[in-house]
């Protein structure tokens, strides 16, 4: 078989030949840069023109060196941005000039690697980050899939916590309910009202941005047919993607074959190569005139080197993430009724398993606070004029009017002159007022140490009461005790609590003492507890307790001024504006700087006496809701102390 030797001898070697040229092509072409103009002065003035087209294009944010952005560049501008710079282009030393998209309004954009390539990891939060700077707040409703763990977006977490921007997804389940969002975002027989993103942003301002960072690996060719769909419709409908890793890899394990997806419709395309990019592609579908060619067809692509955009500083990132979110929240007003349930469905709650009530919005969303076994008591902070009070009245209503007298009772203590509570006891004074809060049953206005630790032992001898009761009845929880007697969560509300710990008195001693015992046992006899404070820091009494009592307190309120009911190192409430406030149901712990804080939100909420005439509306509702044989609360104040 001499013959049959010699001809597999000469494809072997015709063999080894092709596959040297084609490495060889392709490290030239690795490193291939496009022949440099030769025309210096001229490259030089088109550089200029360039440069100056660039400012116009991409004003602000949209196109600033991102290390170096002005302290008081200004957040959100007036229009959806356009067009949006991603790197430099280089074609010599002396001729860059911005490399600048159009994308929001146009188009897509695409990368041929995925972000685990950290040039494109940079550019994309670069991009994002001027886009999100950029645009009027909300409305730019931002999907982020992001399949390699989803840290890219880590720094981004302000914004999810306010409700802004949802954590990116990470895997194929993910991405399948993000491009069904997308789909139902493009679908064209939806009715305008119900494509808005939230209610305060019209619809026809509002574009969704699907950023794909980095696809799953078990990414199926249906995922990948319904991307090439939304971008072919997406332009018209306000959705773009910026799509990291397109084409993807081939999805059969023949892995010579090219990738069966074809370059994503209307897209820029930014193709990797080492160490610079190049730009191919046009996001236009149409041509400039009618009768004009596509200009895909004219113009394949930019042939200059481009450097793509570094990441942007994290403490930018972060910072102006956190002022977009207190913006956002507080973009929209909030009224007692967005916190109330519908009134038909008043006292409609039962408190067997816990209580709950809306604090205020993340974004539209409504945040829930609750009182069970797990968050049965809760600390709020502010200082002096930062809406203590107004959250404080805000909650008793929202849980009055869901549960009735039957299933709550009130203690509501302040050891600071002021009216805050005086609006659930009738009042005396020039315009007397018969009208009181069927749930309060002591209500405490200016009130002295005393007659605080009077109201403790109270419920102390209560807890002492249900005790017994658990036992005869045989158990252990409030809901199990709730399916053999009828009884009320009891909410004891303490205004200036340190007042009660001041000194090292017996007062003080006894009032820490039995604090610390409805701290601990109050979950297991529905007796909770909310504390109140300028601060909880150098209170004397708790030198050495502090978490014999705080750590029974998982829910932490920070107002304006009140970050010190958070862990020391967590500084999610250090620039709070009035009306806001930092939610917090893990004992104030923040998590790692930036990380999306499923435990945390911000959230704005109403001034109640912004509408007097709601307030007293409901005030009135309330009160002849009650039953006609309730008493009236105990009303104390120094003033009804007995002389010694
Ligand atoms: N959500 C809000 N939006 C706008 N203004 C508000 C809001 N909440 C409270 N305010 C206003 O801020 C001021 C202080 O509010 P509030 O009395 O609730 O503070 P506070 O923390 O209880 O103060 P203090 O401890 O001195 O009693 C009031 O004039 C109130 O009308």
């Amino acid at each position: 078989m001499p013959g049959l030797n010699a001809r597999i001898d000469q494809a072997a070697s015709l063999h080894r030949h092709a596959s040297a040229v084609a490495q060889a092509a392709a490290s030239a072409l690795d490193t291939y840069l496009p022949p440099p103009r030769t025309d210096l002065a001229e490259q030089q003035a088109l550089a200029q023109r360039l440069r100056d087209a660039a400012g116009r294009l991409t004003p602000g944010w949209l196109g600033a060196v991102l290390d170096e952005v002005p302290a008081g560049l200004p957040l959100g501008e007036q229009r959806r941005p356009e067009f949006v710079r991603i790197g430099t282009a280089a074609p010599g030393e002396d001729a860059q000039f911005p490399a600048v998209l159009p994308l929001l309004g146009t188009g897509h954009l695409t990368f041929s690697a995925d972000s685990r390539d950290p040039r494109v990891a940079g550019v994309l939060r670069a991009v994002l980050l001027r886009l999100l700077a950029t645009a009027p707040s909300g409305t730019l409703v931002v999907r982020a899939v992001d399949a390699v763990g989803g840290a890219l977006f880590a720094p981004f977490g302000a914004l999810a916590d306010a409700g802004l921007m949802p954590p990116p997804v990470t895997d194929r389940a993910g991405l399948q309910a993000v491009l069904a969002e997308a789909e139902h975002w493009v679908r064209p027989s939806r009715p305008e009202a119900q494509r808005r993103p939230t209610a305060r942003p019209r619809r026809r301002d509002c574009t969704m941005l699907l950023l794909i960072a980095a696809l799953p690996s078990d990414v199926q060719g249906a995922e990948l047919n319904r991307i090439t769909a939304l971008a072919q419709a997406g332009p018209a409908t306000g959705l773009h993607l910026i799509v990291a890793g397109w084409p993807p890899p081939p999805l059969t394990p023949d892995t010579s074959l090219p990738s069966a997806q074809a370059p994503l419709p209307m897209s820029t395309q930014v193709a990797l190569r080492n160490p610079y990019a190049l730009l191919g592609g046009m996001p236009f579908s149409q041509p400039a005139r009618a009768d004009g060619p596509s200009p895909t067809a004219t113009w394949p692509g930019l042939s200059v080197p481009v450097r793509l955009d570094p990441d942007p500083p994290a403490e930018l990132v972060a910072r102006v993430c956190r002022e977009l979110a207190e913006r956002y929240a507080l973009s929209g007003q909030v009224h007692l009724m967005d916190l109330l349930p519908d009134p038909d469905h008043w006292w409609a709650e039962s408190s067997a398993a816990g209580m709950s009530t809306t604090a205020g919005l993340a974004g539209e969303t409504p945040i829930s606070l609750v009182f069970a076994d797990l968050t049965p008591h809760w600390l709020v902070g502010g200082r002096t004029g930062g809406g203590k009070s107004a959250f404080l009245v805000n909650v008793l209503y929202g849980l009055c009017t869901r549960y009735d007298p039957d299933e709550l009772a009130l203690y509501l203590l302040d050891f600071k002159p002021g009216e805050a509570f005086g609006r659930f006891a009738p009042s005396t004074g020039s315009e007397p007022d018969p009208a009181w809060l069927p749930h309060a049953r002591v209500v405490g206005l200016d009130c002295d140490r005393e007659q605080g630790l009077a109201v403790l032992r109270e419920l102390d001898e209560e807890l002492r009461r249900r005790e017994e009761l658990w036992q005869e009845l045989g158990v252990q929880r409030f809901v199990q005790a709730r399916e053999q007697r009828s009884l009320p969560r009891l909410v004891c509300v303490i205004d200036e609590f340190p007042v009660l710990l001041t000194g090292s008195d017996p007062v003080a001693a006894e009032a820490l003492g039995l604090l610390e015992a409805i701290g601990r046992r109050g979950r297991a006899y529905g007796v909770h507890l909310i504390l109140c404070s300028q601060t909880v820091r150098g209170i004397e009494a708790l030198h050495a307790r502090r978490d014999s009592l705080f750590g029974q307190v998982p829910v932490r309120i920070a107002l304006p001024g009140g970050g010190d009911v958070l862990e020391a190192t967590n500084d999610a409430a250090a620039t709070l504006p009035l009306g806001c406030a930092v939610v917090n149901t893990a004992g104030g712990l923040g998590g790692p700087r930036g990380a999306t804080r499923g435990h945390e939100k911000t959230v704005r909420f109403p001034d109640p006496d912004a509408d007097a005439q709601v307030l007293a509306a409901l005030r009135q509702r309330l009160w002849q809701a009650r039953d006609p044989s309730s008493d009236p609360p105990v009303v104390l104040t120094a003033l009804t102390q007995e002389p010694a």
